[in-house]
């Protein structure tokens, strides 16, 4: 298993962009990018606007999280400013899924879906097989260095279930204390992309380098399989 890691962008240090980014660009598989509206979460963090200033400097794709009640109104934005990876929340689009996933793939990205802890997999299943990612949330949305919900293990096992049993070739992705304490659960449970944040890499070192060779050296020991 080819497991891959994205830096939570909300988690970085601002003021240290440019030594972070020649690290990111180095050694990460994607950037997820948070984007929120005060509404569906009580918080405001990263923009369209910041997309389009990193999108130059950047060499991996970027992996656009919308924590917004109206995705519509944001979807071409994000396309324009360059995303890769768009997953607006299912909890979001019930009147609007099959238009929204068809947009996102008509523009050349690819459509994911993020799904609150409290919402079971059930509730996308008629857009599943067209999904190219979910996006499992292991914390409420939000907010960064929150507690890891241990229930959503079981979700994770569901999703890789079904990915094996019906042939899917969605990614699981994990969003929320990814970390050492919870590595090992993540991967034997179906994880496949881990989003790691101010618990699994911002908090590990000032040198950014030195904190993705800590989180590594976790990872390695802690799950024994090919990491890179
Ligand atoms: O989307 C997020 C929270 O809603 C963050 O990306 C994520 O939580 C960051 O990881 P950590 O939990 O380790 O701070």
């Amino acid at each position: 298993m080819k497991y891959q890691f994205s830096p939570s962008l909300m988690c970085m240090n601002l003021m240290d962009i440019r030594n972070q980014l020649d690290v990111i660009n180095d050694r990460s598989d994607m950037v997820h990018i948070d984007i929120m509206d005060g509404h569906f979460v009580k918080n405001i963090t990263l923009s369209p606007f910041f997309m389009e200033q990193l999108r130059d400097s950047l060499k991996v794709p970027m992996d656009v999280h919308l924590m917004v009640e109206k995705p519509a109104d944001f979807i071409q934005a994000i396309i324009d400013a360059g995303a890769t990876y768009i997953s607006p929340h299912a909890e979001t689009i019930n009147s609007d899924a099959f238009r929204i996933i068809n947009q996102i793939k008509q523009a050349g990205c690819k459509a994911g879906i993020a799904l609150n802890p409290a919402t079971p997999l059930s509730y996308i299943k008629h857009y599943i097989h067209l999904l190219d990612k979910i996006t499992i949330m292991t914390v409420d949305p939000g907010y960064a260095g929150q507690k890891f919900i241990t229930e959503m293990l079981d979700k994770i096992r569901e999703a890789k279930a079904l990915k094996e049993e019906h042939g899917y070739t969605y990614l699981i992705e994990i969003d929320g204390s990814c970390n050492k304490n919870t590595f090992a659960q993540l991967a034997e449970a179906g994880a496949e992309v881990f989003i790691v944040g101010t618990s699994g890499l911002f908090n590990l070192d000032n040198d950014l380098n030195r904190a993705w060779d800590k989180m590594m050296d976790d990872f390695n020991r802690l799950v024994k399989e090919d990491a890179s």
